[in-house]
C-alpha cells in the first residue's frame, strides 16, 4: 500500500514540475500553441481515433445521436451495471441508456469500439435563436485507427439501421403533430409527438374484402419496393387519396395502414402552417418509414378553380384564410397550392425516403384537378357507405357473428336494405355497440334502423325526383311563354311595318 502512495506522490511531483516548466519556459502567448502541438503529437502516435457525436448539430438535432442512444440501449440492457432508465410520457416501454460519462464496449465484424456518453454543463448562453438544453450531451466513439474505414463505411450505417428496427419493434409508433405551426422546440423539432396506439387494423376495417386486399398488396409492394424505385429512378414515395362521406373509415384506414406497415404518422395541420417555407421545413423534419397525413384537404386549403383567381398569379391559393379575407400573393401568411404540390411532388419531397402521403376529403368534387391528376395521388380510394360484405365484418367484430351464424331470412333482409339505406359503418357501429351484450336485440335493432333509413332515402330520392320534374316542367313552361311573347312581338312588328 505504501508503495502505491509513494508512486502516486512521484507522479504528482512530475506533473507539478512539468506544469511549472511549461509556465517558465513558454511565455503565455506560446503556451496555447505548444499545448496544441503536444496534442497533435499525442494523436499522431496514438493508435486510436475519436469521433464526437453531439446531440445537437449546430441548430438541428443530430439523428445519429438518437440512433446511437437507442442502439446502445439494447446492448446496455444486457451488459451494463449502472444504467439510466427512461420511460417516455405515455410510452409502454422502458429504455436503458448509458449513465452520464459511462462507457460501453461493442464489437463489429471483429473490430472493437468503445462508446462513452459525455455529459457536460452548457456554459451560460450569450445569444441564441432558440433556447438550448442546459446539458451538452454527446457520444464519443473510440476506434483503433486500423478499423477507421470499417467504422465509417459500415458500422455507423449498421447502428442507424439497427436503431430504426429497434424503435419499430420495441417502442410504440409515434403520432406527430405540428400544433406549434412551423416553430421549433428547444431540440430543433417543429413536430410534437405522442405514442400512437390506435387499435384499427385491416382486420377490423369494414370494407369490401377485394378492395382491402388490393390496398394491402399495394402497401406491401411499396414497402418492399426499394430496388424497384431505385431502378426506375422514381422517388420512393406513394400517395393515397381517401374520399367519402363522414364516418366511412378514412381515419381508421390511415391508422390501419400505419399499424400494417409499422410506420409513424405525421398529422399535418395545414391551417397551422403560414408559409410555403414553413411547410418545407416540416417536410424536411419528417423521418423515413412514415405516413404524412393531411385530413380534410378541402377544408384546409381554399381550392378554387385556377382560372377564377381574378388578379391572383399562377397557382397561388389562400390556405385557411378566414372567410372574407383577401390573402393573395402579397400576403406573407399564405401557403399556395403550388407549395402543397411541391410538398408532395417536388424535389423537396424526396428528402428522406419510404414515405406515404395520404390526403382525405369528404368532397372530392371540390378538389382542384391539379391534385387529382394521375401520378399525383397514386391511388384514389373511395370509402363508401356500408355494403353487405362490410356489414359482415362489423357483425363479426362487434357481436362475434360469423356469416353462417345469421338466419337465412335475416341475411336476405339485410341484403335487401343495406345498399338503399346508405348507412355509414360509423352509424352501424353505434347501433351494435349499444346492444353488444344482447346479440339478437342488436341484429333486430340494426335491421329496423336500416329499414327506416332505406325508406327515408327512398322518400328523399322520390322527393328530389318530383322537385326535379316540377322544375323541368316550370322551365319548359317558361321557355314556352318566352317563345310565345317573342312570336307576339314579331307579329306586332310585322303589323307596324305593313301600316307604314
Ligand atoms: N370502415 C370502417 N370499419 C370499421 N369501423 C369504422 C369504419 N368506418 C367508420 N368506423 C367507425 O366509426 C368511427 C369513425 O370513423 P372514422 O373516423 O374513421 O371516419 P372518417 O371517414 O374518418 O370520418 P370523417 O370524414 O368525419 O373524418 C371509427 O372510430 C370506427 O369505429
Ligand atoms: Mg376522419
Amino acid at each position: 500500500m505504501k508503495e502505491v502512495w509513494t508512486t502516486m506522490a512521484s507522479i504528482m511531483g512530475v506533473w507539478a514540475f512539468g506544469q511549472s516548466l511549461l509556465h517558465t519556459v513558454f511565455p503565455p502567448e506560446l503556451r496555447f500553441a505548444s499545448l496544441k502541438l503536444f496534442h497533435r503529437l499525442f494523436s499522431y502516435f496514438s493508435s486510436y481515433c475519436y469521433y464526437d457525436i453531439t446531440e445537437i448539430d449546430g441548430v438541428n438535432t443530430n439523428e445519429l445521436y438518437n440512433a446511437v442512444q437507442l442502439y446502445l440501449s439494447s446492448s446496455a440492457s444486457i451488459s451494463g451495471t449502472r444504467l439510466s432508465l427512461t420511460r417516455g410520457l405515455n410510452s409502454s416501454s422502458i429504455t436503458f441508456g448509458l449513465s452520464n460519462n459511462d462507457r460501453l464496449i461493442d464489437s463489429f465484424k471483429g473490430a472493437t469500439v468503445e462508446w462513452e456518453h459525455v455529459v457536460t454543463q452548457r456554459q451560460s448562453q450569450t445569444f441564441s435563436w432558440r433556447p438550448l438544453p442546459e446539458e451538452k450531451r454527446g457520444f464519443t466513439l473510440r476506434v483503433r485507427k486500423k478499423n477507421k474505414h470499417l467504422v465509417l463505411n459500415s458500422y455507423l450505417d449498421f447502428v442507424m439501421d439497427k436503431a430504426n428496427d429497434l424503435r419499430r419493434k420495441n417502442q410504440d409508433r409515434l403520432l406527430y403533430t405540428n400544433s406549434r405551426g412551423g416553430s421549433l422546440d428547444s431540440r430543433g423539432h417543429p413536430w410534437e409527438s405522442v405514442p400512437f396506439k390506435h387499435p384499427s387494423t385491416f382486420d377490423t376495417l369494414a370494407m369490401d374484402p377485394a378492395k382491402k386486399a388490393e390496398i394491402m398488396a399495394d402497401l406491401l409492394d411499396f414497402a418492399n419496393g426499394e430496388a424497384f424505385y431505385q431502378k426506375t429512378g422514381r422517388a420512393w414515395k406513394r400517395g393515397y387519396l381517401l374520399y367519402g362521406p363522414p364516418g366511412t373509415g378514412k381515419s381508421s384506414m390511415i391508422a390501419a395502414m400505419a399499424n400494417f406497415l409499422g410506420y409513424d404518422i405525421y398529422d399535418l395541420e395545414l391551417t397551422e402552417v403560414n408559409t410555403n417555407s414553413e411547410l418545407r421545413k416540416l417536410l424536411m423534419k419528417t423521418s423515413s418509414k412514415s405516413i404524412i397525413v393531411i385530413e380534410d384537404i378541402d377544408c384546409s386549403i381554399n381550392l378554387t378553380n385556377r382560372n377564377k383567381g381574378g388578379g391572383r398569379k399562377n397557382n397561388s391559393y389562400d390556405v385557411a384564410s378566414p372567410p372574407g379575407a383577401s390573402g393573395g400573393d402579397d400576403c406573407p401568411n399564405t401557403i399556395t397550392l403550388s407549395g402543397l404540390l411541391n410538398f408532395t411532388d417536388g424535389l423537396w419531397s424526396c428528402c428522406g425516403s419510404e414515405r406515404i402521403f395520404v390526403f382525405t376529403t369528404n368532397h372530392i368534387e371540390k378538389l382542384d384537378s391539379a391534385l387529382l391528376r394521375s401520378g399525383r395521388m397514386d391511388m384514389h380510394i373511395h370509402m363508401s357507405y356500408c355494403s353487405l360484405p362490410a356489414l359482415n365484418i362489423l357483425l363479426k367484430n362487434y357481436l362475434g357473428y360469423e356469416e353462417t351464424d345469421l338466419e337465412r331470412e335475416a341475411v336476405e333482409e339485410f341484403a335487401a336494405v343495406i345498399d338503399p339505406a346508405e348507412m355509414t359503418p360509423a352509424d352501424i357501429s353505434e347501433v351494435l355497440i349499444k346492444n353488444r351484450r344482447n346479440k339478437s336485440k342488436a341484429v333486430a335493432e340494426l335491421l329496423d334502423a336500416l329499414k327506416i333509413r332505406a325508406e327515408k332515402s327512398r322518400l328523399k330520392k322520390l322527393g328530389l325526383k318530383m322537385v326535379e320534374e316540377e322544375e323541368q316542367e316550370k322551365r319548359a313552361l317558361d321557355e314556352g311563354s318566352e317563345q310565345l311573347q317573342e312570336n307576339i312581338n314579331k307579329i306586332a312588328d310585322d303589323g307596324k311595318m305593313q301600316q307604314i
